[in-house]
């Protein structure tokens, strides 16, 4: 998978080159590639806002710059493969999830364009429909000051479930989120600290009780705190047992 971001400060990004995504970089699994919008400005001062039409506070970025960055990639992407996929943080997207990571992780090519400001000017999301998939993304509700954050988490959300990136894939199986219920408590050594002690089912080498164990402490904490992922399962998904919790 290739991916390109766009920002005006491209040095946010960096801490994507650190661990897991990193290491798919070094491994030719994954190219992130980020660049500075300003190289696509032709004015003095590098100009890429302007005042809002219909007045409003702040200001908005011009169609102008992002029109040269994003054409600068699209071209990249040949004919004979998939057409890219355009991800625009934005407070007014579809809310990002497990279920669109997984989606968007089977992409060739994602383009992010991270806005600052009061956002990008409307017609390059319309312009850019000609030439990718356009989605306009939310990481939740609550406001940013610009995308950079939200692309960050997206693209380590996407990329560790790329087959390659993670180290052992075993470990994506049992996540909250991936199978519809929050994931159990971890331990580790030692096994009593500060008083504290590690469940003793844990120490038992017993893996049928364990597992039954994990899975009750996954129905118990989806209850308390997302019963609404409960509610959202298919019927055949909690077997008789787990109804008991
Ligand atoms: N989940 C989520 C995403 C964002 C987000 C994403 C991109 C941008 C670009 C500019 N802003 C600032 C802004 C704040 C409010 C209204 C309009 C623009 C952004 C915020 N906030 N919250």
């Amino acid at each position: 998978m290739r991916i390109d971001v766009f920002s005006i400060f491209p040095e946010y990004l960096a801490p994507l080159k650190l661990s897991l995504i990193g290491k798919a970089m070094d491994a030719g699994i994954l190219s992130v590639a980020v660049h500075d919008l300003r190289e696509f400005t032709h004015d003095r001062h590098r100009t890429v806002d302007d005042t809002p039409y219909g007045g409003g506070a702040g200001m908005v970025m011009k169609p102008e710059p992002w029109a040269e960055a994003l054409e600068s990639v699209f071209a990249e992407s040949t004919s004979t493969d998939a057409r890219p996929v355009l991800l625009v943080p934005s407070p007014a997207g579809e809310v990002f999830t497990q279920a669109m990571a997984r989606e968007l992780a089977t992409a060739q090519h994602l383009v992010v364009a991270c806005g600052r400001y009061e956002g990008i000017d409307h017609r390059v999301s319309e312009w850019s429909a000609e030439h990718a998939d356009v989605r306009f993304v939310s990481i939740g509700d609550y406001v940013l000051n610009g995308g950079e954050v939200a692309a960050m988490v997206m693209i380590e959300a996407i990329a560790r479930l790329i087959p390659g990136t993670i180290g052992n894939p075993e470990s994506l199986t049992e996540e909250s989120h991936e199978d519809g219920l929050l994931e159990y408590p971890v331990y580790t050594k030692p096994a009593s600290w500060r008083g504290h002690d590690v469940p003793e089912i844990l120490l038992s080498g017993n893996h049928g009780a364990i597992a039954r164990w994990r899975r009750d402490r996954r129905l118990e904490r989806t209850r308390a705190v997302r019963p609404e992922m409960l509610e959202a399962l298919p019927a055949e998904a909690l077997d008789k047992k787990d109804r008991a919790f």
